[in-house]
């Protein structure tokens, strides 16, 4: 039986193949050239006190089915940098997750803050197009691709100008984002082959990120409480989607969340990382 992941990624690869055939490599091409420069992802989200938000525009999940209609995406997406989010994630992947590269273009035209093209990549070419509609950072998971596939799509992201979010949800899979030259790491508590959620996933997998790499803790923050708990286990961002899009007050819900882990007593800087290790 496959898992979640492989039945996702087989649906991306068939809607991939359409687009392609309508727009061949070399059009797309010449498009991301004359797209703007991409922003650099690492500034924006560099260690300070406090932690970063990274607000997902996120219509469905694959757990949970609808979740927000989000007629307006690039309007959500001005309330979340109103806000104070660092940078915008975007879902691109259709089928589960009812997104498009319009979502994208839509919120890149609206924000001046790095937006993340969020979809389960597994061909170069999708990184043309995440180019091409405008993002700086591309979401790459370690547990969707072998390892010379994650290496090449990484040095891909990087010669145009973007930074990889290299997704691990174990040690092992950290260890593969860091031989890949990963320089944003994110740890998933959520299990992409069963898409159940643990929240210990994130303390226990964060030990093993490298200091000087950007660590971001993903998936299932309910509130500042959890943000908190991210911060404490060294998290330099935090990427909410679910919370804040079923939530009413989008802007208000990224402020709370940022000054949940804005105290100075809250070390970001990657001691608890340190503390913590085996
Ligand atoms: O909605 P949540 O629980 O706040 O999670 C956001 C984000 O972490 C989640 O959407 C996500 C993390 N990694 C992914 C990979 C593919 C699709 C989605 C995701």
């Amino acid at each position: 039986m496959a898992t979640v992941l492989e039945q996702i990624i087989q649906g991306v690869r068939e809607d991939l193949a359409q687009r392609r055939a309508a727009l061949p490599l070399e059009a797309l091409q010449e498009r991301a050239g004359a797209t703007p420069s991409p922003l650099d992802a690492v500034a924006h989200l560099a260690p300070r006190t406090g932690v970063h938000v990274i607000a997902e525009v996120k219509r469905s999940s694959p757990s949970k089915g609808a979740l927000a209609a989000i007629a307006d995406p690039a309007s959500l997406a001005a309330d979340y940098a109103a806000g104070g989010a660092s940078a915008i994630s975007v879902l691109t992947e259709r089928r589960r997750f009812g997104g498009s590269l319009a979502d994208l273009d839509a919120v890149r035209g609206r924000v001046e803050v790095p937006v993340l093209r969020k979809d389960f990549v597994v061909d170069p070419y999708q990184v043309w197009e995440a180019r091409a509609h405008g993002a700086d950072l591309v979401l790459l998971i370690v547990a969707a691709l072998p390892q010379p596939v994650l290496v090449g799509l990484l040095e891909r992201v990087e010669s145009l100008g973007m930074h990889a979010l290299v997704e691990a949800h174990d040690e092992e899979e950290v260890r593969r984002a860091v031989d890949a030259g990963a320089r944003i790491v994110g740890v998933n508590n959520r299990d992409l082959k069963t898409l159940e959620v643990d929240r210990s996933t994130f303390p226990r997998v964060a030990r093993h990120v490298p200091e000087d790499l950007v660590l971001v803790g993903e998936s299932g923050v309910r509130g500042p409480l959890d943000v908190l708990t991210m911060a404490e286990a060294g998290a330099h961002a935090v990427l909410v989607g679910e919370a804040l899009v079923t939530g009413k007050r989008p802007r208000e819900a990224v402020g709370e969340l940022l000054a949940a882990a804005a105290h100075p007593a809250v070390h970001t800087d990657g001691t608890a990382r340190r503390e913590g290790r085996p």
